[in-house]
């Protein structure tokens, strides 16, 4: 095989911003240095590919930022990269700056992103997982997400405590788009009465079940993804059909979790990817996210990455046991 050299390598991160990114841009930063390779950072996610804003990073800046929640290159939702001339915007970009490779760290969007990108552009693209929502295949948990459920259950625990002090019901809203994740954790790991999320169509009746038997005697929590299809309101307005004298607050607590330090495993799987995705780029391989599967690293091609995400068995049965 022809062994091409990768000179200039750029990075950016994409979608959500999530607390790790900044670790996974110190692993990039400090294996190509040690590779001899040239790094520039795209700012602002594919916005910033469009524009050509472009910074060049060194490791000794990202040393400092491995703690830091969000991301040192910003982060955007890009309309303009939806369309086929952006896209065309964003290749002449590469090719003038003489970009032999390109690393994103996002979502399943920045990842859909790169497939049509790659379209027009053959140069190596290599994912990192990006996303407090884990709502990828290919990696056992995606940067971001353990933070977020850190996050989520110290909020839930401070509810409890106020809740079980006026026996009240909470539903409290977390995060995930189209996924239960953060609900699953954050519910199993708070000792939540019941779990709502996108993946299960069981959910409703158990959490109707419980709140029948519901004395008014203790708290009562329910954790709601805001991507469930039912959602906190219409949760809240059948509990109180059913049981008409409960004293029901609704929190959602939003983009809190998206913030903070990351955790310590954020910042080891940070580390971990970024390395993982300089070394892809230099063993040559196109078109694949870098994961951890069962603790050992991993390549997923990007249509394999987007499929629609499930949540495994033993979950499932987690939230049945717990819901029940
Ligand atoms: N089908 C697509 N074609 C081209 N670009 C896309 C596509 N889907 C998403 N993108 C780009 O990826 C960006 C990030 O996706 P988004 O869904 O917002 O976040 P995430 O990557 O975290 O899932 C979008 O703002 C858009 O610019
Ligand atoms: O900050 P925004 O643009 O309102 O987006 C909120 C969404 O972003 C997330 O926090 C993270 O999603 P992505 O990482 O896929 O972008 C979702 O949980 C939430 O639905």
């Amino acid at each position: 095989m022809k062994n091409i050299k990768r000179q200039h390598i750029a990075v950016f991160t994409s979608g959500g911003d999530s607390p790790g990114m900044n670790a996974a841009l110190y692993g990039i930063a400090k294996k190509a240095e040690q590779s001899g390779i040239r790094l520039s950072g795209i700012r602002k996610g594919y916005e910033g590919l469009v524009d050509g804003d472009l910074v060049l990073l060194d490791a000794h800046k990202l040393q400092k930022m491995v703690h830091r929640g969000g991301t040192f290159l910003k982060t955007a939702r890009s309309k303009r990269f939806l369309t086929l001339e952006g896209r065309q915007r964003a290749l002449r970009n590469l090719q003038k700056n003489d970009i032999d490779a390109l690393i994103a760290i996002g979502g399943d969007g920045t990842f859909k992103g790169l497939l049509v990108f790659s379209e027009i552009c053959d140069i190596p693209f290599i994912g990192i997982p990006g996303t407090i929502d884990n709502d990828l295949a290919g990696t056992d948990f995606t940067l971001g997400f353990d933070s977020a459920v850190n996050t989520a259950i110290e909020n839930i625990d401070k509810i409890r405590d106020t809740a079980e002090s006026h026996n009240r019901v909470f539903i409290v809203e977390v995060m995930g788009r189209d996924s239960g994740y953060i609900a699953i954790h954050s519910a199993l790991g708070t000792g939540a009465d019941a779990i709502l999320i996108p993946e299960s169509g069981q959910d409703f009746v158990q959490l109707l079940k419980r709140a029948a038997n519901y004395n008014r005697e203790d708290a009562f929590i329910v954790i709601v993804s805001e991507g469930d299809e039912l959602g906190a309101e219409i949760a809240a307005s059948k509990i109180k059909e059913l049981k008409p004298d409960v004293d029901l607050r609704i929190t959602k607590l939003g983009h809190v979790q998206r913030g903070g330090n990351p955790s310590a495993a954020d910042r080891m799987l940070g580390i971990r990817l970024g390395v993982a995705s300089v070394k892809s780029i230099l063993s040559e391989k196109k078109n694949v996210m870098v994961g951890v599967l069962n603790n050992e690293l991993s390549l997923t091609p990007f249509e394999q990455v987007v499929k629609q995400h499930q949540v495994n068995n033993e979950l499932y049965e987690l939230v049945n046991i717990f819901s029940k």
